[in-house]
């Protein structure tokens, strides 16, 4: 399989602050993985620096904090995720008069992840769930290789999670995706990959660890 994405040898951190040093991971077309791993140990650290790579995939993001603009409709913060397929005129345009087509296809993005009827809404008006679904509507409208996405079902409940994730593994080949939820990995996931004390701890398909395995990222 084709290598989309590739981090050789490469050490990861903000300033001084050395996050995962000497990190080296691959990522082939057609896998779902899932990261996995305590808080601040550097899951976004790692999907930054995977999403920086230059002249590669086609990503579609979805960032942990959502990154909406608030003062604006769903429906423009969805269309957002297709900015960079059109010029200025035609974008502005579309800020100011979207035209049917566009709302029928942000329509039927936000039809899958449940916020029927929301399009017209502020952003800001919408609860941290919704906005969190905004975020993942946006990815999906934008398509791509693969998608990148931050803890992109953490404020929904488990079985709409596991709907969503179903969602994206349909729209995306391939997709890495930071979980918190160890049976949703599991569900989803191709591969695990576990991040632990600035390393990969746990690089595997699902059915090759254990409970105790995953536990122990925790630990
Ligand atoms: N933009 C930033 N500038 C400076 N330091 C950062 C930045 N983002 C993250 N860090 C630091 O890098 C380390 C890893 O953070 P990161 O957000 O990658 O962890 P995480 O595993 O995604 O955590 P969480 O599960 O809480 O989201 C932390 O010590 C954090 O403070």
């Amino acid at each position: 399989m084709q290598t989309l994405l590739s981090l050789q040898d490469r050490s990861l951190g903000w300033g001084d602050h050395m996050v995962l040093p000497n990190l080296s991971i691959s990522v082939s077309q057609g896998e779902r993985i899932a990261v996995l791993g305590r808080s601040g140990v550097g899951k976004s650290t790692l999907l930054s620096a995977l999403a920086a790579q230059q002249d590669g995939p086609r990503i579609a993001l979805v960032p942990q904090d959502h990154g909406l603009v608030g003062s604006l409709s769903v429906f423009h913060n969805v269309w957002m995720g297709r900015l960079d397929d059109f010029g200025t005129a035609r974008n502005l345009a579309t800020l100011i008069w979207p035209r049917a087509t566009q709302r029928a296809q942000v329509d039927a993005v936000l039809d899958r992840v449940g916020l029927t009827g929301l399009g017209r809404r502020p952003v800001a008006e919408l609860s941290g769930g919704q906005r969190q679904r905004v975020a993942l509507a946006r990815a999906l409208l934008r398509g791509g290789q693969i998608v990148l996405a931050d803890e992109p079902v953490s404020a929904v409940d488990p079985a709409q999670g596991a709907d969503l994730l179903r969602g994206i593994a349909d729209r995306f080949e391939t997709a890495i995706v930071v979980l918190h939820d160890a049976a949703l990995a599991r569900q989803f996931a191709t591969r695990i990959i576990g991040l632990q004390a600035g390393g990969v701890a746990i690089d595997a398909a699902p059915d090759a660890i254990s409970d105790a395995d995953l536990a122990e990222l925790y630990g």
